[in-house]
């Protein structure tokens, strides 16, 4: 599986050209991705700006010599590669595994390319065998979580190695929800996008059209 990460993520790396400015994803597989582009800069001489979209992939950008500005300190994003927890037949995805997901989406929004790279696992018909995260103010979450509970959505707290509720980067809470079958994500999105208390959920529809898969055969591209 390490291996099939490694191999999209050297992959994704050659669509990064010298003078990009180039959004950084997060989690395991988004990781080979930005140790390649620090080989790059290192081997090649490799000239880019990353946007980080996470504290964990600016600790790992900074060890490697990127050179980082925030969202806000640039125009727009030439490129942003990243992982995914699950992808539908129609590249609607679901993210936020690693708990990132407000900061990816924020990166993808102001991005002019947008790729995702996953192993073959990560690939469904339908959206649902992954929970979907929910970032949520931590000021009446009990509440969110309590109408999550009666719509059926069977919510639970993503919580630290501690056992307390995770705070993410931007402070906040996470509730992760457990739908089977999501045959309608952009209804699911929008109900979420209405919700109150709602900074940002993991449902990334019609956001990415190119994705990078890898499995026991290669790497190919899937493309909308
Ligand atoms: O919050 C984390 C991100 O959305 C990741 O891109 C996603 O969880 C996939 O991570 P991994 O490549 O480790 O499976």
């Amino acid at each position: 599986m390490e291996n099939l990460k490694k191999q999209v993520g050297i992959k994704a790396a050659e669509f990064v050209k010298d003078g990009m400015i180039v959004g950084l994803g997060t989690g395991s597989t988004a990781a080979f991705f930005v140790e390649e582009l620090g080989r790059r800069i290192h081997d090649e001489g490799l000239n880019i700006i990353g946007v980080t979209t996470s504290s964990v992939t600016s600790e790992q950008a900074s060890k490697l010599g990127i050179p980082l500005k925030s969202i806000d300190e640039v125009d727009f994003v030439d490129l942003t590669v990243d992982g995914a927890d699950e992808i539908d037949s129609k590249l609607n995805g679901i993210k936020g595994g690693g708990a990132a997901l407000l900061m990816e989406k924020i990166v993808a929004t102001y991005s002019h390319d947008y790729i995702w790279i996953v192993d073959e696992s990560k690939l469904s018909e339908n959206l649902g065998s992954f929970k979907v995260p929910v970032e949520v103010i931590p000021y009446g979450a009990e509440q969110i979580f309590r109408k999550f509970t009666t719509a059926g959505y069977a919510p639970t707290w993503r919580e630290d190695d501690k056992g307390n509720k995770l705070i993410t980067d931007m402070h906040h809470y996470l509730i992760d929800l457990h739908i089977s079958e999501i045959k309608h994500p952009e209804q699911l999105a929008q109900e979420l996008d209405l919700t109150v208390g709602v900074v940002e959920h993991g449902l990334f529809n019609n956001m990415v059209k190119k994705v990078i898969v890898a499995d026991h055969d290669g790497v190919k591209i899937i493309e909308k």
